[in-house]
């Protein structure tokens, strides 16, 4: 080589070396905030102004925190501690055993002596979980990780662990620590307040926010093994409902195949009732299916969707084991007709104002053939993964979420997935006790007949 090309490639050398430099550099400053930037300014504070102005700095800081962490637990645990203990378990958990790990599991590759591993992105603790960011080497697909979840688990000492796709290429794992969802839900106090179809709280997210179910312009099915908390999801939403169907502006009608085991607990709260799978029921079914097609008729041309001004009460049909009608019914001709007035129902109630909340044990195809009219579809615990896909449609369980894992010990907890929404969340409804149910009971007992009451505004909230 002629000494001039020497002289650069060596400063070529030499500036992308301090180019990585200083990207690292950054990146560790990005990373390890706290643990970068305290003890940076504290040794500038040390230099600037000595020792003294230093110790009390840092002293106004441990007490500026403690008031803080006193006054809003939530921010401080947020903004401060989370960061810490992110830091702390990137640098302790996951950096250090990040290399062996991948190649353990046989997720990092090597081609003609060149090793391909996924990169481990940004870490954010929230307690409960820890949210990592991966990027994937090419040709590996999210499955692979799926198949690893136990494995990875163990590794980085969390009980569990989640597989979410993020875009092309970059997935999250969620590396779970304990359940935020463990303890039971009390209900709110019932009270005359708003209720507001389209956000009706029926429990609460595992991120602590409250569960909202959409009822105005949705229809919810709700799929649980026997004993998975299905009675809790369908009273939660008549608790939130109460106010309103006091108020006559929201009508409940109810079928319970199981001869009244479910909605016999509180009569009260419907409008009408059947238990059975037989002739009433069916005409029920379409005395409705012929009520939602009048009221779509008038409705044409004129609203897109149900509105409190129309001066008609807004409609929820709760079918408690839907199979019982449209499946194991004997009679074939009354097993079709429910099939085809719920079909009604659900594929045209939406604009005029009818949900159907559908309550069943078995998602397969031979028992709700009409899975995809549910806009919400609610997935507590079942059995197998096939089902999760069943009731949650493809891909969903690859996003997380797990309803087979669910434990027998949490009924309630559920995996819903809403149309439109492309993260399905977890959730526990609340648990309504037969002393609730009689609370319930003595509530709409107490009401008055009053004119129903209009408001030209709202579309989808309601004033008790
Ligand atoms: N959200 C909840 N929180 C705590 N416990 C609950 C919750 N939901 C239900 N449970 C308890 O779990 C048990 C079964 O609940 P539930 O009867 O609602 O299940 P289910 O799915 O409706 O069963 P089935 O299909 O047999 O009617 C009950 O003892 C109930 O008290």
């Amino acid at each position: 080589m002629p000494g001039k090309a020497k002289w650069l490639a060596f400063l070529i050398a030499v500036v992308w070396l301090a180019l990585v430099g200083v990207v690292r550099l950054v990146l560790v400053v990005v990373r390890y905030p706290v643990a970068t930037l305290v003890p940076l300014s504290a040794a500038w504070c040390w230099w600037r102004f000595g020792l003294s102005p230093l110790v009390l700095a840092l002293l106004s800081l441990v007490a500026g925190l403690v008031i803080w962490a006193g006054l809003g637990r939530d921010s401080f645990l947020r903004h401060v501690w989370f960061r810490v203990v992110t830091e702390w378990r990137r640098a302790v958990v996951y950096v250090p055993r990040w290399r062996s790990v991948m190649r353990l599991a046989d997720l990092a590759k090597r081609d003609r002596g060149r090793e391909y591993r996924p990169w481990l992105r940004r870490v954010r603790s929230e307690g409960w979980r820890d949210r990592v960011r991966v990027r994937m080497v090419p040709a590996q697909s999210p499955e692979a990780w799926e198949l690893r979840r136990d494995g990875l688990a163990h590794s980085f000492g969390a009980r569990s662990c989640r597989v979410r796709v993020l875009r092309p290429r970059v997935i999250e794992l969620d590396f779970v620590h304990r359940d935020p969802l463990a303890r039971p839900l009390s209900v709110p106090a019932l009270v005359d307040a708003e209720v507001d179809l389209k956000r009706v709280v029926v429990g609460r997210t595992e991120t602590g926010k409250p569960w909202r179910l959409r009822l105005l312009g949705s229809q919810v099915l709700v799929v649980g093994v026997p004993g998975a908390g299905k009675g809790s999801v369908l009273w939660s939403i008549v608790w939130q409902l109460a106010p309103a169907v006091r108020a006559g502006l929201v009508r409940l009608v109810g079928i319970d195949p199981k001869g009244g085991m479910e909605l016999g607990q509180c009569p009260d709260a419907f409008d009408r009732v059947v238990y059975d799978n037989g002739p009433e029921a069916v005409a029920l079914l379409e005395g409705m299916a012929a009520e939602v097609k009048e009221r779509a008729a008038r409705y044409r041309g004129v609203r897109r969707l149900w509105a409190r001004s129309t001066g008609e009460p807004f409609t929820v049909l709760v079918v408690d084991e839907l199979a019982d009608l449209i499946a194991y019914q004997p009679d074939k001709q009354l097993r079709e007709r429910a099939a085809r007035a719920i079909q009604t129902i659900t594929s045209q109630g939406r604009a005029p104002g009818y949900a159907v909340v559908g309550l069943v044990q078995d998602p397969r195809k031979e028992v709700v053939g009409f899975r995809h009219l549910f806009s919400t579809r609610v997935a507590l615990r079942l059995d197998e993964p096939q089902q999760v896909d069943m009731v949650l449609g493809d891909g969903v369980r690859q996003r997380g979420a797990a309803a087979h894992e669910i434990s027998e010990n949490s009924p309630g907890v559920a995996w819903v997935k809403q149309d439109g929404q492309r993260e399905p969340e977890r959730a526990r409804a609340f648990h309504v006790t037969d002393a609730d149910l009689v609370e319930l009971a003595v509530f709409l007992a107490d009401a008055e007949v009053r004119d129903f009451p209009t408001r030209s505004d709202g579309a989808g909230e309601v004033a008790a």
